[in-house]
C-alpha cells in the first residue's frame, strides 16, 4: 500500500449538510442522514494500517515545516516533517534494535507530551499493539494490565519506570537518561533509519490497540480495537473537523492521550487535518488560561469539569478571545453548566458529543454550534455510517423517537470484543452484532440523541471510569469488612464520586477514615472512595445482584435527612 494510494484527492468540502438521524419504523433503526463526500470515504483496502493512513494525509512535503505540536511548558515546536521522521526512525528502532514484531503488545505509561503521538504512530507502524494506562495508576493496577494484555515491552516516562519494574517486562524510557543502561525513545529517534521490511506491515483487520474499560458491568477489560476501527474513526474525525470549520483552529490538548478521547483526537486523528496542537503535560486551570492566551487557542476538546471551571472561575485578566469552539465528551454535560458557559462565553460554540472506548471514540456530534445551542441537553446526531437502536430492556422492543431505552450501536468503529473474555463480549453484543452501550437514551423527532441515565454499573469521576466491582473486591479483601457495595454520588465539580456502603464484621471498630485510607492506598486518586456509610446488610436481588438503585435512593435520603 503506497502512501499516495491512501491519500485523499483534494480537500474541497463535498459535504451534504442535512443533519439529524433518520428513524426507520420498519426496522426500528436510526441512522445518520448526513453523507460523507467522496473524498471522505472510509478506505476499504485490506492491507492498510492506521499509521500509514494517518501519515499519508500529513500536509504535503512542501509544507514540512508546518507546526504540528507545541509543548505548552517549553514552547518547543514539532513540525509535520519532524513528526514524520521521528515516527519512521522510532519504528525502525523498535523493529531492528529492540526486536518488536507484529502482534507484540507495547505498554505505554506516560502523561501527555509532544512525544506521545510519535510513540503511538511508531508502535502501530510496526504492527505492534498499543496498550496505554493512566500514569496515576498504582503499581498493582499496572501489573494487572501488563499481565492481562500480555505486554512484551514498556515505554515509560522515567518517573513511572519503577511501577513497571516488578512486572519483569523490559522497558525503555522516553527521554535520554543519565543511566547508560537505559535505552530511550530519544536515542532511537536519533540513531535508527533502517527500512522496515514489507512483511512486517500490519493490515486493517489486525489488532491496533487494547484499551481498558469496565464496559457495562464488572472490572476493567481489554477493549480490542483494530486498524480498521481507527481508520474509520479518523476518517470521520477529519470530516467533522472540515464540516465544523475547525480546519484552521489551534487546538489545546490536556485531555489524556492514554484514553480513547485523547488518543483518537490528539495522538492520531487530528494530523490529517493539518492543525496545530498545543500539548499540556497535565491539566492545571491557570496553565490552561495562560496557554489559551499565549497560543491563541481556538478549539478545546474538553470534559464537563473543565467547562464548569471556565464558566465559574475564568479570570478576566486573561484574554481568551481567540476561543471559538469547545467540545464536551466523556461524561454528561448538564444544561445548567452549558447555560452558564454560554452566558460567560457567548461567542464560543459549545458542543457535546457521545462516545465510548468500545466505539473507538465519538458516535455522535453537533455539526453546528447553533444546533447545539438550541438543544443544550442533547449530545448531537449520529456520525455518518453509524446505526442505532433504542431498546426497551423489559420488552426488547425498538423504541420510536422520544421512547427511552438502552442505546445499541453498529458502525465500522465498533470494537471486536473484550480480550480473552468471551462471556463479557457475548453479554455486550446482541446476537446480530449490536453493541449494547449500557446507557439509557432517546432520540427526539429530529434525530438528536439525549443520554438520560446510566444502566451500566459505572461511576464517572472527572470523566474517568471507576468500576464499582473493582472497589468492592478491594473492600472485601479487608479482614473487618464482610460485605460492600459502591455507588455513584453526584458531585458538582467532578460529576460523580464513589461512595461505599460497608457491612462491618461483628465487634469491628472500623471507622470511615480507615476505610477511605485502605482503598486510597491501593488505587489511583480518581478511584478513591470518598464517602463511606456503614449498613447492616447490602440489599440484593434473589439472584444475589446488588440493588444499586436502592442504595442510590438511600444515599439521597441520607443527604436530605442530614440537611434537616
Ligand atoms: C482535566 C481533568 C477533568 C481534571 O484534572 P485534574 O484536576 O488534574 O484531576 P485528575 O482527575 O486528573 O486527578 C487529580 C488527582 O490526582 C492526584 N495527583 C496528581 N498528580 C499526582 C501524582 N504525581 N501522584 C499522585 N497523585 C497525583 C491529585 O492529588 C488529585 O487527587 P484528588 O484531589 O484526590 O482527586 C482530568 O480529570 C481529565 O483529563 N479527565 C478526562 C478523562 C478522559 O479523558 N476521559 C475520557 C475517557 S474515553 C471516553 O469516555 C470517550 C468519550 C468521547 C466522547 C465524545 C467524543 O467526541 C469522543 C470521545
Amino acid at each position: 500500500m503506497s502512501v499516495e494510494e491512501a491519500t485523499w484527492v483534494g480537500n474541497s468540502r463535498l459535504v451534504d449538510t442535512e443533519t439529524g438521524s433518520k428513524y426507520d419504523p420498519q426496522t426500528g433503526v436510526y441512522r445518520s442522514s448526513m453523507k460523507l463526500g467522496d473524498q471522505y470515504q472510509i478506505p476499504t483496502l485490506p492491507d492498510l494500517d492506521v499509521a500509514t493512513f494517518v501519515m499519508s494525509q500529513f500536509p504535503p512535503l512542501s509544507e514540512n515545516s508546518k507546526v504540528a505540536l507545541v509543548d505548552a511548558s517549553t514552547n518547543a515546536e514539532v513540525s509535520y516533517g519532524q513528526l514524520r521522521r521521528s515516527v519512521e526512525s522510532l519504528a525502525s528502532g523498535l523493529y531492528h534494535a529492540l526486536g518488536v514484531r507484529k502482534g507484540d503488545v507495547v505498554f505505554v505509561l506516560a502523561p501527555n507530551s509532544v512525544m506521545y503521538p510519535t510513540i503511538c504512530l511508531a508502535v502501530l507502524s510496526v504492527g505492534a499493539i498499543l496498550t496505554t494506562a493512566n500514569p496515576l495508576n498504582t503499581a498493582l493496577e499496572i501489573a494487572k494490565q501488563v499481565r492481562d494484555s500480555g505486554a512484551k515491552l514498556g515505554i515509560a516516562a522515567s518517573e513511572e519506570l519503577e511501577k513497571l519494574k516488578p512486572t519483569g517486562v523490559p522497558a525503555i524510557v522516553i527521554h535520554r537518561s543519565s543511566d547508560e543502561k537505559l535505552v530511550s525513545v530519544e536515542e532511537l529517534v536519533e540513531c535508527c533509519d533502517l527500512e522496515l521490511p514489507e512483511l512486517a506491515k500490519p493490515c486493517q483487520k489486525d489488532t491496533a490497540a487494547i484499551l481498558y474499560s469496565s464496559g457495562t458491568t464488572g472490572v476493567s477489560k481489554g477493549v480490542v480495537l483494530t486498524h480498521a476501527n481507527f481508520i474509520a474513526i479518523i476518517t470521520l474525525l477529519r470530516w467533522s473537523v472540515d464540516v465544523t470549520a475547525a480546519a484552521n483552529d489551534v487546538f489545546l490538548c490536556f485531555i489524556p492521550m492514554f484514553h480513547i478521547y485523547g488518543l483518537a483526537f490528539f495522538a492520531l486523528g487530528l494530523f490529517p487535518s493539518g492543525v496545530k496542537t498545543v500539548v499540556m503535560q497535565k491539566f492545571d486551570f491557570g496553565v490552561m488560561l495562560k496557554a489559551i492566551q499565549a497560543h491563541k487557542i481556538s478549539n478545546i476538546p474538553a470534559v464537563p469539569p473543565v467547562i464548569l471551571g471556565l464558566a465559574k472561575y475564568h479570570d478576566p485578566r486573561f484574554d481568551l478571545s481567540s476561543l471559538r469552539r469547545v467540545n464536551s465528551g466523556a461524561a454528561p454535560l448538564s444544561k445548567e453548566v452549558a447555560d452558564a458557559f454560554r452566558y460567560k462565553f457567548p461567542g464560543v460554540e459549545l458542543r457535546s458529543g457521545y462516545g465510548l472506548t468500545e466505539s473507538c471514540g465519538a458516535a455522535t456530534f453537533f455539526p453546528t454550534g447553533e444546533q447545539s445551542r438550541t438543544r443544550p441537553a442533547s449530545s448531537g446526531v449520529l456520525l455518518p455510517g453509524f446505526y442505532a437502536k433504542v431498546v426497551d430492556d423489559k420488552t426488547g422492543l425498538e423504541m420510536a423517537p422520544n421512547g427511552k431505552g438502552e442505546l445499541w450501536l453498529k458502525s465500522a468503529t465498533i470494537m471486536q470484543g473484550y480480550l480473552s473474555n468471551a462471556e463479557a463480549t457475548s453479554a455486550t453484543f446482541s446476537a446480530d452484532g449490536w453493541l449494547k452501550t449500557g446507557d439509557l437514551c432517546y432520540f427526539d423527532e429530529d434525530g438528536y440523541l439525549y443520554v438520560v441515565d446510566r444502566i451500566k454499573e459505572l461511576i464517572k469521576h472527572n470523566g474517568y471510569q471507576v468500576a464499582p466491582a473493582e472497589l468492592e473486591d478491594l473492600l472485601l479483601s479487608h479482614p473487618e469488612i464482610i460485605d460492600a457495595a459502591v455507588i455513584p454520588v453526584e458531585d458538582e465539580e467532578a460529576g460523580q464520586i464513589p461512595m461505599a456502603y460497608v457491612v462491618k464484621a461483628p465487634n469491628s471498630k472500623l471507622a470511615e477514615g480507615q476505610v477511605i485510607e485502605f482503598v486510597a492506598s491501593q488505587v489511583a486518586p480518581y478511584k478513591k472512595v470518598r464517602k463511606v456509610r456503614f449498613i447492616s446488610g447490602i440489599p440484593k436481588s434473589a439472584a444475589g445482584k446488588i440493588l444499586r438503585k436502592d442504595l442510590v435512593s438511600l444515599s439521597q435520603t441520607q443527604v436530605l435527612t442530614a440537611k434537616l
